[in-house]
């Protein structure tokens, strides 16, 4: 039996892949596995028994990760699974940005009389805006979602300059030739009517458009963020904004210095928050947790190497270890001393951590128990685990 712990709503469609034969979901204080969205689980006192945390969506910001691999406990992320729903979202606000339709439709609630018409086409003007056609959107990251911005914005007419330093291949592929590819970040800054953030919250990206940043941008140009509001320095953005250094800022993360500005939209959060997304991210935190736990299969870890092996023995181990030399040969020398052979053996390494699934063809609780109490003891070896077929 499993035991779960969930933070945050969790659609359902996820959590219905645990059966309930073999998982308990918020009754244990001693869960195996987290599921959680946006909980901030960085000052959590994680129980002893956590072996994994799922974050049913894309940033992992608020997962204590390099700490979470220190111990053991692998962290997964669901790549992609959000990641339309947030371009609708920019889209939408790229629109918005150029239609004061908010505004006009506010404005025709308050007219009276029965002469409404009349005074619509008197006033209209007032709301007249700019079409995105032809003009210049800067994508700062192309991953998931700065990939599906990217290409749809092109596809709306605009010319779409890309930046990302670590681009992935797959991505890569993805986006379409017509995206200019920028050479650095202050070539998107200096030449772009709109400018949108895809990058995750990173040491390395925290305050990444701050003052000198702005100060690059056009005077008619709008910063977009839909990453993590501290990528953007609050204080920085909204002097640019009143200073009329930039014409405006969008901002899915609300900050009550970004309020009550007629040039700054805030939404609440609202980038991954359609039915669609919420199951998506549920259904993929559930099945890579779910075939982690069972067969110690890792897939989707934001802190651990991608490590699969379909199961082939009656016993398998797994081994969380440091990332340091010779510890296959600790691991199968100490097996091979009980005479067991190995079946089938798979190790991976990701920076200073390294997982390692072995399939071993033995039946005797004992002899794996005596295997586990030696490697657990080894000052390299963080987590073992003996998983039965
Ligand atoms: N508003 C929301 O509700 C919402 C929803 C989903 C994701 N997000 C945020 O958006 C972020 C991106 O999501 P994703 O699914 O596209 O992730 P992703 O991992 O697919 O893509 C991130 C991209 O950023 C790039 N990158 C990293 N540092 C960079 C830098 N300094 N300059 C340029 N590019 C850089 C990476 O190489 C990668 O290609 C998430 O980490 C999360 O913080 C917000
Ligand atoms: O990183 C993400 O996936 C988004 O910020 C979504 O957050 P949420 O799951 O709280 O909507």
């Amino acid at each position: 039996m499993y035991h779960l712990k969930t933070f945050n709503a969790i659609a359902s469609e996820g959590l219905e892949r645990f059966d309930k034969a073999n998982y308990s979901i918020n009754e244990s204080d001693n869960p195996d596995g987290i599921i959680l969205r946006s909980q901030n689980l960085n000052d959590y006192d994680f129980p002893k028994s956590v072996l994994a945390v799922a974050r049913a969506g894309a940033g992992t910001n608020n997962v204590p990760v390099t700490q979470c691999a220190e111990n053991g406990i692998v962290v997964f992320n669901t790549p992609g699974a959000n990641a339309n729903a947030v371009k609708e979202l920019v889209i939408a606000s790229l629109l918005l940005s150029v239609r004061p339709m908010i505004q006009g439709a506010n404005w025709v609630q308050t007219l009276e009389g029965d002469d409404t018409e009349k005074q619509v086409e008197a006033n209209k003007k007032q709301f007249a805006g700019h079409e995105l056609y032809g003009k210049k959107l800067g994508v700062i990251g192309l991953g998931s979602i700065g990939a599906m911005v990217a290409n749809d914005a092109y596809r709306l007419g605009m010319d779409v300059m890309g930046y990302d330093p670590h681009v992935s291949v797959d991505t890569a592929w993805s986006i379409s030739r017509r995206v200019k590819r920028a050479k650095d970040m202050s070539e998107v800054l200096k030449e772009c009517d709109f400018i949108t953030i895809h990058v995750p919250l990173l040491d390395s990206t925290k305050g990444l458009i701050s003052n000198k940043e702005l100060a690059m941008m056009k005077e008619d140009a709008t910063l977009l963020n839909f990453s993590r509001g501290e990528i953007v320095d609050v204080d920085a953005v909204v002097s640019a904004v009143n200073d009329g250094n930039i014409a405006g800022y969008i901002s899915d993360f609300a900050d009550s210095r970004l309020l009550h500005n007629d040039k700054i939209l805030v939404l609440p959060h609202l980038g991954a928050s359609t039915e669609e997304a919420e199951v998506n991210c549920a259904k993929m935190a559930a099945a890579t947790l779910k075939d982690f736990l069972e067969n110690g299969n890792i897939k989707n870890s934001v802190n651990f190497p991608t490590v699969e092996m379909r199961f082939s023995s009656p016993y398998r181990l797994t081994v969380i270890n440091k990332n340091v030399p010779n510890m296959l040969g600790v691991i199968s020398s100490l097996i091979a001393a009980e005479d067991i052979n190995i079946d089938n053996m798979i190790n991976r390494g990701r920076g200073d951590f390294a997982y390692t699934i072995v399939d071993v063809n033995e039946t005797s609780d004992e002899k794996i128990n005596r295997i586990i109490d030696v490697l657990t003891e080894n000052e390299n070896i963080i987590k073992v685990r003996a998983i039965k077929d």
